[in-house]
């Protein structure tokens, strides 16, 4: 414990990418005018709400409330060529649903999103009836969708990969006119499926489980107005922080227990390895108590924080190793590798296989790193925690915390002034 134990630290956080992308996909869907409440502004957002501008829905947008005209009957606009930048969100909800209405829309990507996947989105839309075809490689983007309203039915998908297309059809069955059976063989990310369901439930749609199968009802959406958490995902670099300074304690209002968010399961790790956590009705507090153990956690469900584990590995008293996660290989970057990659810069003793990675503790850094950013928001974020420990750590590109976070550095730095490191 420091001499000087620094101040407790109430951090407000920008808004969830996740429940943001959603809500703007819901209000565009739904009958009426949608109120969006602290919404996140970010490259991934507003790349979203940019997107729907482009397909002719009128998004009225100030800092703290975005306000969208629904139109149940899909675009206003019978063509768009719309630009899904880095958003994997925007690239796999919004052609899904362009797909209920009636046009010719094209999707293009970033590079980074261009090589991500989304065949078995494309597949289950197709298997519905939509016209939906890649440009150059099958399953990537550039796509294009030629709309005539989908009649909806039965439909299996294997969300293996990414729970994105299981929540894009989610989000699309209300639309449809018969509803949506979905049949789902594989499933991962779990928790961003309650999201979308809890989401569809307060635009007034109930979804159904028949075991494997999702039964969405035909009738649309509600509009009305929607509070967005702060980011649970972007919140784990604040918590992480607090856990490898002793003393440090960091609360953040908005993520308490009836948050939606699975990531802040984050702290349970967090509590596992020895600091202090505790998850109040509204807000959530974690404490460095000078302890950091090592350990063996199932990551699955809260794979987005993978790397903020990862990057304060080196400092538990044991090794730490991070399983079933494979889909972090298909994310902005490979996340496995981009991790054990700039750990091993850091002199870092580091395994990985197919879906695991194990982290040895203890760091030999030499004068200054440079870590290889892959233009990964979560790579700058996590490895700016590493930096409280590590002197000289500079990024190739820390500019790309735009698409989730456009602030970290200015809020981790304030962060870092009165916790110390
Ligand atoms: O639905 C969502 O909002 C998200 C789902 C997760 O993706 P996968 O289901 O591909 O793991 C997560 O990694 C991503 O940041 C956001
Ligand atoms: C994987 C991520 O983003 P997305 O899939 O929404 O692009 C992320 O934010 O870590």
């Amino acid at each position: 414990m420091p001499v000087d134990t620094p101040a407790p630290q109430t951090l407000s956080l920008p808004g969830s990418k996740s429940l943001t992308a959603r809500a703007l996909f819901l209000a565009a869907a739904a009958d009426g005018v949608t109120t969006l409440v602290r919404p996140l502004r970010s490259d991934d957002t507003e790349g979203f709400a940019e997107g729907l501008v482009r397909l002719g829905y009128r998004v009225g947008r100030t800092p703290d409330v975005w306000q969208v005209d629904g139109r149940p009957q899909g675009p206003a606009v019978a063509e768009a060529d719309v630009y899904c930048r880095d958003g994997a969100t925007t690239a796999r909800f919004l052609p899904t649903l362009a797909a209920a209405g009636h046009g010719t829309y094209r999707f293009d990507a970033s590079p980074q999103m261009r090589r991500r996947p989304l065949l078995p989105l494309s597949r289950a839309l197709r298997d519905l009836g939509v016209d939906l075809r890649h440009e150059e490689a099958e399953g990537h983007h550039p796509l294009t969708v030629r709309a005539a309203g989908v009649e909806g039915g039965e439909v299996t998908l294997d969300a293996g990969q990414s729970s994105q297309y299981l929540t894009a059809l989610l989000l699309l069955g209300p639309l449809t006119r018969r509803g949506l059976r979905i049949r789902v063989t594989d499933l991962v990310s779990v928790p961003y499926v309650e999201i979308t369901l809890a989401m569809m439930r307060a635009f007034g749609v109930e979804v159904a489980r028949e075991g494997d199968v999702f039964v969405v009802p035909p009738g649309g959406y509600r509009a009305t107005t929607y509070a967005i958490e702060p980011d649970a995902s972007t919140a784990s670099y604040f918590f992480a922080a607090a856990a490898v300074t002793p003393g440090a304690e960091v609360t953040v209002p908005g993520l308490g227990t009836g948050a939606l968010q699975g990531d802040l399961g984050f702290v349970d790790v967090l509590r596992r390895m020895g600091a202090e956590v505790s998850v109040g009705a509204t807000a959530t507090t974690v404490r460095g108590t000078g302890e950091l153990r090592g350990l063996t956690v199932n990551m699955r469900d809260i794979s987005d924080t993978m790397p903020t584990l990862a990057a304060i590995a080196p400092f538990a008293s044991a090794p730490v190793r991070i399983e079933d996660v494979a889909n972090t290989r298909v994310k902005e970057c490979d996340r496995l590798e981009a991790c054990a990659e700039n750990l091993r810069r850091l002199g870092v003793q580091v395994a990985t296989g197919p879906d695991w990675i194990e982290i040895h503790p203890g760091v030999a850094p030499s004068a200054d790193t440079r870590i290889t950013t892959y233009g990964d928001h979560r790579i700058v974020m996590s490895f700016a925690v590493t930096g409280l420990r590590v002197p000289g750590i500079s990024f190739d590109d820390p500019g790309c915390v735009r698409k989730t976070f456009p602030g970290f550095h200015e809020a981790f730095a304030e962060l870092r002034r009165t916790i110390g490191g």
